[in-house]
């Protein structure tokens, strides 16, 4: 579905160095590393943000469309929820639906300002699934958040997957439990400059306590 053929990033000085991998429709990656690594700008230049990185080292993503979960919500602070999904191309109803299926039925006239944090990311999320995403990329999706609201949208995100098997994700992280519960496959970037050290697909009965023993190697586990 997509092949990363990435020759390397940098900003003054190297971030990233070569990524070779792919990319299967069902694949749920996510992706660790120290902080600053350069995991976000990976990212970037997966969901063909980054122009300094050319549209041939990322094959396939023409044909597919993304969605991204930023950090930050960035939707449009003066139009509405519903709005703001219309932008993207939901009609009315969807809007409706798709606001339904992240909790925030009824909100669809408040401003994006209006929302709590978890609110306005739940706001955000229904606007990746507004474009319909073959790939969805999350940025620490659960990051500053309460444990309960960061519970609530992985049980969201988790029940997202499992309704759309073919979606591939990539999800930065940097707390093991959330590979735990969402992925599949484990992506961990580092070095200067960073490569992907691990592409492990995990599979089976095994799936969590390879994970785990990994992550715990690293002291990435999480509570
Ligand atoms: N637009 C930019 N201009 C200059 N430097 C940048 C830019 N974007 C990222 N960097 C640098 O690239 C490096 C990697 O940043 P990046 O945000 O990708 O790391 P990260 O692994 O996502 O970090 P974190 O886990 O803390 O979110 C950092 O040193 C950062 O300062």
């Amino acid at each position: 579905m997509l092949e990363l053929r990435i020759a390397g990033r940098d900003f003054g000085q190297p971030v990233l160095g070569e990524i070779f991998a792919t990319v299967e429709r069902g694949d749920r990656i996510c992706l660790l590393g120290p902080s600053g690594i350069g995991k976000t700008t990976l990212l970037n230049a997966i969901a063909g943000l980054d122009t300094s990185v050319p549209k041939d080292a990322v094959i396939g993503r023409d044909s597919l469309r993304v969605g991204y979960l930023f950090q930050e919500h960035r939707l449009l602070p003066w139009r509405t929820l519903d709005a703001n999904l219309r932008l993207v191309g939901a009609s009315d109803h969807e809007a409706e639906t798709l606001l339904d299926q992240v909790g925030l039925s009824g909100y669809g006239h408040y401003l994006p300002d209006q929302l709590s944090l978890g609110m306005a990311r739940r706001a955000a999320l229904a606007r990746c699934l507004a474009v319909k995403p073959d790939l969805l990329l999350l940025d620490e999706p659960f990051a500053s958040l309460d444990p309960v609201m960061a519970g609530e949208l992985k049980a969201l995100v988790a029940g997202i997957l499992d309704a759309h098997p073919d979606m591939a994700m990539i999800c930065v992280t940097h707390d093991g439990g959330d590979a735990e519960t969402l992925a599949n496959r484990l992506w961990y970037l580092d070095g200067k400059p960073a490569r992907l050290q691990w592409d492990d697909s995990i599979v089976g009965p095994g799936l969590v306590d390879g994970l785990l023993g990994k992550l715990r190697s690293l002291d990435l586990a999480g509570s």
